[in-house]
């Protein structure tokens, strides 16, 4: 049983979303937009590690191996990781788009247990945008990419100037990603088009 909140339900004016021009190709590796990210960064030990990669249209397919740092009860994967898993895929999506934004709301149905071990096959796709608002979908399969489903999100993505992360980032952190000598990951760290 699962149901949408009306938060999540587009309005009527909503329009189908474009794939940018200039979006990555098909089949292309994402990369992690910040090295510390907890969902995608290499520079976390205990992160998600996520790989991520552009898929047809306004999609993204990703991979997610559940490691033992990773679990709630013994042996399987936390419940908020799993919604982590979901948030980043999601939120690599405004690579295709190539806006910044930043999940408003995300509403997670957890379908089967996941053990670790696992890898967690996700999908997530952009249904709809209304203005500054980005609707979409993810699922994460268990067994393959066509094994069964055992988690799937909905989800609002708020489109944000890059002053957001600026104003209320960290002073440390947000000195250390400007300050980068490498241009695409400085401007990758805060999801501007580089
Ligand atoms: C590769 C990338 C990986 C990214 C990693 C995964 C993504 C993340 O985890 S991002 C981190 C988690 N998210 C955050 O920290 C966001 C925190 N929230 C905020 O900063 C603000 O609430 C923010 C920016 C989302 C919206 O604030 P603001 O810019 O003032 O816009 P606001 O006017 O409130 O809302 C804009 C519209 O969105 C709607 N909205 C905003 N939040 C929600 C919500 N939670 N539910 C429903 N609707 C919402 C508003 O109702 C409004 O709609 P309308 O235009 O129809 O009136």
């Amino acid at each position: 049983m699962s149901g949408t909140s009306a938060a999540l339900t587009p309005p009527a004016d909503a329009i189908r979303p474009a794939r940018h021009p200039d979006a990555p190709a098909p089949g292309e590796l994402i990369g992690a937009h910040y090295e510390h990210c907890f969902g995608c960064g290499g520079g976390q030990a205990h992160g998600l590690h996520l790989e991520a990669r552009a898929g047809e249209g306004v999609a993204i397919t990703a991979e997610f191996t559940v490691r033992e740092a990773h679990q709630g009860a013994p042996g399987l994967a936390h419940g908020g990781v799993l919604a982590t898993a979901l948030d980043e895929t999601l939120g690599s999506l405004n690579w295709l788009l190539r806006v910044i934004a930043v999940t408003g709301r995300l509403e997670t149905d957890f379908r089967r247990p996941v053990p670790v071990g696992t890898v967690l096959f996700l999908e997530a796709e952009v249904t709809a945008v209304a203005g500054r608002k980005i609707y979409s979908t993810a699922t994460g399969r268990i067994g393959g990419p066509e094994g069964p489903v055992a988690v799937r999100a909905e989800a609002l993505f708020i489109e944000v100037k890059v002053d957001h992360f600026i104003e209320n980032g960290r002073p440390e952190e947000i000195r250390a990603a400007m300050n980068d000598p490498d241009q695409i990951r400085r401007a990758r760290a805060f999801e501007v088009n580089p």
